[in-house]
């Protein structure tokens, strides 16, 4: 198997004009596959806010707190640093292209791990989603009881997540790697099919559980996470990714919220000129490769909200 890197510099995601900015993205309700959001809702900013609403009528968060006008000088300061936590995170990703396989643009995260500061900032952005999403507040315990990471690349950042929250770390893993009486679903993915298990034991009855995983392609990985926790009887508070690849529409398999720091890959204007998705060049190529190469492609498009001009 290979791929030829994208480097930094031809990166897609940045300042691509294909990319909507944050203005042009409204939701207000979940985005689940239940609920589908109106409009297609701005991923990086996460669509759903599930609790915005304090039982006791005080503000409930930043996001509700801005529609009020009356956006603190804490929420205001956290939004903006988790603005410029995704500029740093995107800027460490980079791509490969027909990697695994023909027509995969692969979303390399590893170099995230390798820099200390870009790890600090990753862990720092999902943190502070996380505290956006499901009303926590960061440096302190969280009602969340279990974050439950998806094998392998939810290893990489679940369990310091769950530290940061105060809650426990639960994996998902491939078939035939956990011991004991564990519960089993097959799935599809982006690229090939593969079962996940997760031990029967793992959380009690009824803990409020998060999935969390780098990227949501298909989304066939997540829903059978989702279904293996619901199997063991947890609630589901929702999923979190890393990277949401758009156009592949993976959260309508999904059916508890869904919060994404960027989102990448989306169509180009390819579908005005009539083509399929199979007629199109393999995913991944950037725009300036494809005016190289004189033929049309997909824009691997990074997150709407840091869009540069
Ligand atoms: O939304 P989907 O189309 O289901 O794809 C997303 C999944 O694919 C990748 O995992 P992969 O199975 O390649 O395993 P890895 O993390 O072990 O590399 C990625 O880490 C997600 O878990
Ligand atoms: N395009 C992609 N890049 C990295 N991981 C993936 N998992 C599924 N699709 C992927």
């Amino acid at each position: 198997m290979s791929g030829t890197p994208v480097s930094f510099d031809d990166h897609p995601p940045h300042g691509h004009p294909s990319n909507t900015g944050p203005s042009t993205q409204k939701s207000d309700k979940p985005s689940t596959a239940s609920h589908a959001p109106d409009t297609k809702p701005d991923p990086t900013t996460t669509a759903p806010h599930t609790k915005l609403h304090a039982p006791d009528g005080k503000t409930g968060g930043p996001i509700e707190d801005a529609a009020q006008g009356k956006q603190s000088t804490t929420s205001a300061a956290s939004a903006s640093k988790l603005a410029s936590l995704k500029a740093k995170v995107k800027n460490g990703l980079r791509q490969f292209q027909d990697f695994p396989e023909k027509g995969i643009l692969f979303e390399d995260i590893m170099p995230l791990f390798a820099s200390h500061a870009l790890h600090t900032a990753l862990i720092d952005a999902m943190e502070l989603q996380i505290a956006d999403a499901f009303q926590t507040q960061p440096g302190e315990k969280s009602e969340i009881d279990v974050i439950v990471g998806l094998e392998s690349r939810g290893f990489l950042f679940g369990p310091a997540l769950a530290l940061r929250l105060g809650a426990g770390f639960v994996p998902v893993r491939k078939q035939g790697k956990l011991p004991g009486s564990c519960e089993t679903v097959t799935y599809k993915k982006e690229y090939g099919e593969d079962s996940f298990q997760m031990q029967s034991d793992a959380f009690e009855k009824g803990q409020k559980v998060v999935i969390i995983d780098d990227i949501i392609a298909t989304g066939g990985t997540a829903a059978a996470a989702g279904s293996l926790v619901r199997k063991i009887g947890g609630t589901l508070l929702g999923f979190v990714f890393l990277m949401e690849l758009d156009f592949l529409k993976g959260r309508d398999k999904l059916d508890a919220p869904v919060f994404t720091l960027l989102s990448g890959q989306e169509e180009s204007s390819a579908e005005d000129s009539g083509e399929t998705l199979a007629d199109k060049m393999p995913m991944g190529m950037t725009r300036e490769s494809k005016e190289e190469a004189g033929r049309p492609v997909i824009n691997a498009g990074g997150s709407a909200a840091e869009q540069k001009p």
